[in-house]
């Protein structure tokens, strides 16, 4: 049976790099797990194992750490597209470079206690704690003409103890869930989103790290701020709210767990067990409902994967 090969690409996965810049007494901390993929005229070396096209691995994992030292690490995505552009254009038979990015952040320890060596100071400048919330994340490509950049997020553990019902849907003969007036909605946000940047000459690219800040506040402050009747209207409003916000930002996509609370039967023990008096919920882990979905600015084309698992 004849063969041929299809879609293939190849490169060092998960580098993690750790950038210190000091600042005098003051340093700053960036941390990436870093993960090239390279495409191009690739066919020889799975056909008959010629390498002559095949930048190795292994330089692509010694170029992620020299970038770092040569150019700093800015944001993620200023990263990202470096590499990008590197690969492809310094690289003939390379034709198309995917960075993925994952971003660990750091806050520096503070430090008020009267017992401290570093007297004065209220932060340590070279201690920090990593911060429990949400994994940054960004992927460029670049094929040598155009560039997509999706930043995003995932970890991002949000929690509304009141002002969520879910009722009015469709009962069959298998339905058994109470409606509820008052409920808890919690879900751990995944989102991706793009910029409509091009990668043409002489344009003008976002500031990564302030429009990421926004992006994230945004969707936060939606999340406490809308009184939902489903997750999914929640979940849309929160794309709303970045959209509308962010004029660099096109679509955004969301995968959001629904992390259900049930409120625990305490009848058999004589107890009501109700929301408005405050009640006792068992949090479930799985299974979960999953909700969904993206949101465009209108006019701009879906380019976020449905499955972004990976991204
Ligand atoms: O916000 C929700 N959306 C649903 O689609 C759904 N389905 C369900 O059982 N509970 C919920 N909650």
């Amino acid at each position: 049976m004849p063969t041929i090969l299809g879609q293939n690409q190849y490169g060092k996965a998960e580098n993690r790099v750790v950038k210190i810049t000091r600042d005098g007494d003051t340093h700053h901390i960036k941390d990436l797990n870093v993960s090239v993929a390279l495409s191009g005229e690739l066919d020889e070396v799975h056909y008959s194992g010629s390498n002559a096209n095949v930048l190795p691995t292994d330089t692509t994992k010694n170029t992620v750490f020299a970038f770092a030292k040569e150019h700093g690490i800015e944001s993620a995505e200023a990263f990202g597209i470096l590499l990008a552009r590197h690969f492809v254009d310094s690289c003939a038979p390379i034709h198309r470079a995917r960075i993925r990015i994952e971003e660990y952040s750091w806050e520096r320890i503070a430090t008020s206690d009267a017992n401290s060596q570093f007297i004065g100071a209220d932060e340590v400048q070279h201690s920090f704690v990593r911060k429990g919330q949400e994994i940054r994340t960004a992927q460029i490509t670049y094929d040598g003409e155009g560039i997509q950049v999706l930043s995003g997020l995932k970890g991002l553990t949000v929690l509304n103890s009141t002002n969520s019902e879910f009722w009015g849907y469709i009962k069959d003969r298998y339905t058994t869930l109470p409606e509820d007036y008052d409920r808890i909605l919690a879900t751990e946000v995944a989102s991706v989103w793009r910029h409509n940047v091009t990668g043409a000459e002489g344009e003008r690219m976002p500031n990564w790290e302030k429009s990421y800040a926004q992006a994230k506040k945004n969707m936060l402050h939606a999340f406490a701020e809308t009184y939902s009747l489903s997750l999914q209207q929640t979940l849309y409003q929160m794309g709303v709210r970045v959209i509308n916000a962010r004029p660099e930002i096109d679509e955004i996509r969301f995968s959001m767990p629904n992390k259900h609370h049930f409120k625990v039967d305490l009848a058999p023990f004589g107890m009501k067990n109700e929301a408005a008096d405050g009640a006792v919920y068992y949090a479930a882990d799985r299974p979960y409902g999953l909700i969904e979905a993206t949101v465009l600015r209108d006019g701009a084309e879906a380019l976020i994967p449905v499955d972004m698992t990976n991204l």
